[in-house]
């Protein structure tokens, strides 16, 4: 998908929400478990419910891939499950990868063209040719960690390298590598107040936002601080909709937190005209 393809369906839908699939057998609804995939279940459930509301879903690599083979299969069916019947709904595959390049190609090929997500998360650790391999594909798209929503992006991206802290650096460096234009970075919505000055070095790029509702971030900080002329955000919320309720109407409980947020964000974006 295209960029620009982001930018229309965000404002035909007056949303940049991205909602979460971080499906855990755990806290699903019971009556589910009685299907024979009840992963996808539950994902169709939501999906169907929900995708009027968002521009986005963000499955969670390591809740398919901690149930082995039957995860993957979910995972495959989600993903296919999204691609024919909401082929305009940009898809995360927020598997947080990278390594030498050999194996970051192997990697994009698995997200990118096996299972054909829109997108991956990467981490920036390894650096230009780890990241390099997976921004070869056309008009598919990298988001690399930056400054991320837990209390441990403390430890080392906050930390000076040098004049400036290091995920000031990962920004600037990484829009020198080839084909950086395929490249979106992921902000923690509690990290709020860093975005005037992440803007400053990535003015045009789309942020992945995570970190509004079960971990506290505020929108409308979010915004505030983060918004672009192409709107430039992706806000995620996980758990605060696909589990809104435990029974057998959470599908119905989960349109009613994403209408919430879409509702926030349509204000936000008609106040911005
Ligand atoms: O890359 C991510 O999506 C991510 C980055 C980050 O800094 N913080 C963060 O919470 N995430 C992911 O975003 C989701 C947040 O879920 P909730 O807290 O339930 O909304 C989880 O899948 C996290 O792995």
């Amino acid at each position: 998908m295209t960029t620009e393809d982001l930018v229309a369906h965000i404002h035909r839908k007056q949303s940049f929400l991205c909602i979460g699939l971080d499906t855990d057998l755990e806290k699903i609804p019971q009556h589910l478990l009685e299907e024979e995939d009840p992963i996808f279940e539950f994902n169709k459930g939501i999906i169907d419910a929900t995708h009027h509301l968002c521009v986005a879903y963000k499955p969670n690599i390591a809740f398919y891939e901690a149930h082995g083979v039957k995860g993957w299969k979910a995972l495959e069916k989600t993903i296919h499950y999204l691609n024919k019947n909401h082929p305009e709904i940009f898809t995360i595959a927020d598997a947080k990868r990278g390594d030498i390049g050999n194996t970051s190609t192997r990697y994009a090929k698995a997200f990118f063209e096996n299972l054909q997500f829109d997108s991956i998360t990467v981490a920036p650790y390894m650096g230009k040719d780890s990241i390099e391999p997976f921004l070869a594909f056309k008009d598919k798209h990298t988001i690399l960690l930056a400054l991320t929503s837990n209390q441990g992006a403390y430890d080392f991206q906050t930390q000076k390298t040098g004049e400036e802290e290091l995920y000031m650096k990962v920004l600037r460096t990484s829009k020198t590598y080839k084909n950086a234009e395929n490249l979106m970075y992921v902000v923690g919505a509690t990290k709020a107040s860093f975005l005037t000055g992440i803007r400053r070095v990535v003015p045009n790029s789309f942020l992945l936002v995570p970190g509004v509702g079960a971990q506290g971030g505020s929108l409308q900080e979010v915004c505030k601080y983060g918004m672009n002329k192409d709107v430039g955000l992706l806000v995620n919320s996980s758990r605060g909709i696909i589990y809104a309720s435990h029974t057998t109407d959470y599908a119905i409980a989960a349109a009613e937190k994403a209408g919430l947020i879409q509702q926030q964000m349509q204000e936000v974006l008609l106040k911005s005209k």
